[in-house]
């Protein structure tokens, strides 16, 4: 049994996720921010941390990629997609909504929506969206934006379901380990690094132009600040493949040499299955025989 840290409080879509990823029998342990969640596997007080990385409308969820360049390294081994749909919850009875809460990114989720139907109610920033449905509870603020299954966990009224300004957003969520073994490749996997490089000319094309060289394709590419100087950025690079295999492999030595750190993040199967895309002579059989026809000729064996 294993005790799974998520993002919570209960009835967060990132507690969906970790239940949908957790084994028969662990244990669920809300973390009142994703920082935090990360935090309890680094000090070792739960085995995994599940926290989202992306949403299909708003992008990179920051505060993960702020959370996983800090401390010590952790590694995603397993991911779980969910369509993200939101209910507003109110307090019973409810006639009037003055206010409205959730966490930034689902606020922005449906912008559209709440300057449609509640045009004047004050928008208010909680810690997660859960959070918001704790604040109607207790009579902080009139609505809150939630995940579905918030109403099950609280109890608040459903003012309205399905609520989204664009149908199929989805939010990506990873569950993250101590460094330890990697997920063994499936042909349908994703790689994460941070890439941290010189700040001189051409230095982020130079990256880029090493995965293209030998056909990876990207999956996401985010730049946060490094804090010390001012326009200065780590990179946070997504490709498709595993670690385990010799062109990744290759690309990721190749990243290194022109890096000043390198933070792997992990390689793991892929929620959706896509396999990855392998260009013409990029294969993985190709990198090998190059190889050995290097160690060939360098024993003198030149048929
Ligand atoms: O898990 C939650 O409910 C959250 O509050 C986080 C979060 C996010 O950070 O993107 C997760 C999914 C939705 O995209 C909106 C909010």
């Amino acid at each position: 049994m294993s005790r799974i840290a998520y993002f919570g409080p209960q009835g967060t879509f990132t507690e969906q996720a970790a239940r949908a990823l957790a084994a028969p029998g662990d244990e669920l342990v809300p973390a009142v921010t994703i920082r935090a969640a990360l935090a309890m596997v680094r000090e070792g007080a739960a085995d995994g941390a599940c926290v989202p990385v992306e949403n299909s409308v708003e992008g990179a969820i920051t505060p993960t990629l702020d959370g996983l360049n800090e401390g010590s390294p952790l590694v995603a081994v397993a991911e779980w997609l969910l369509p993200v749909h939101f209910s507003i919850l109110v307090r019973p009875g409810t006639t009037e909504v003055k206010t409205v809460a959730s966490y930034p990114p689902a606020l922005s989720q449906v912008r559209l929506w709440l300057e449609e139907n509640l045009p004047d109610a004050r928008q208010i920033a909680t810690s997660s969206t859960a959070a918001a449905a704790v604040a109607v509870d207790a009579g902080e603020v009139d609505a809150a934006v939630c995940a579905p299954v918030a109403a099950e966990h609280y109890p608040l009224e459903v003012l309205a379901t399905g609520v989204a300004d664009l149908r199929d957003a989805q939010t990506r969520f990873l569950l993250f380990k101590q460094p330890g073994e990697v997920p063994a490749p499936t042909g349908a996997d994703r790689t994460s690094i941070i890439a941290s490089t010189p700040n001189r000319t051409g230095t982020l094309a130079e990256l880029l132009t090493e995965l293209a060289f030998r056909g990876i394709n990207l999956t996401k590419l985010d730049a946060r600040p490094t804090r010390n100087n001012f326009g200065e950025y780590h990179f946070f690079i997504d490709f498709e493949g595993h670690i385990a295999e010799p062109r990744i492999g290759d690309a990721l030595a190749a990243l290194r040499r022109r890096c000043s750190n390198v933070r792997f993040l992990g390689s793991h199967p892929r929620a959706d299955g896509v396999a990855a895309t392998v260009q013409p002579d990029a294969g993985n059989e190709d990198f090998d025989q190059a190889a050995s026809w290097v160690e060939a000729v360098r024993k003198g064996d030149l048929a």
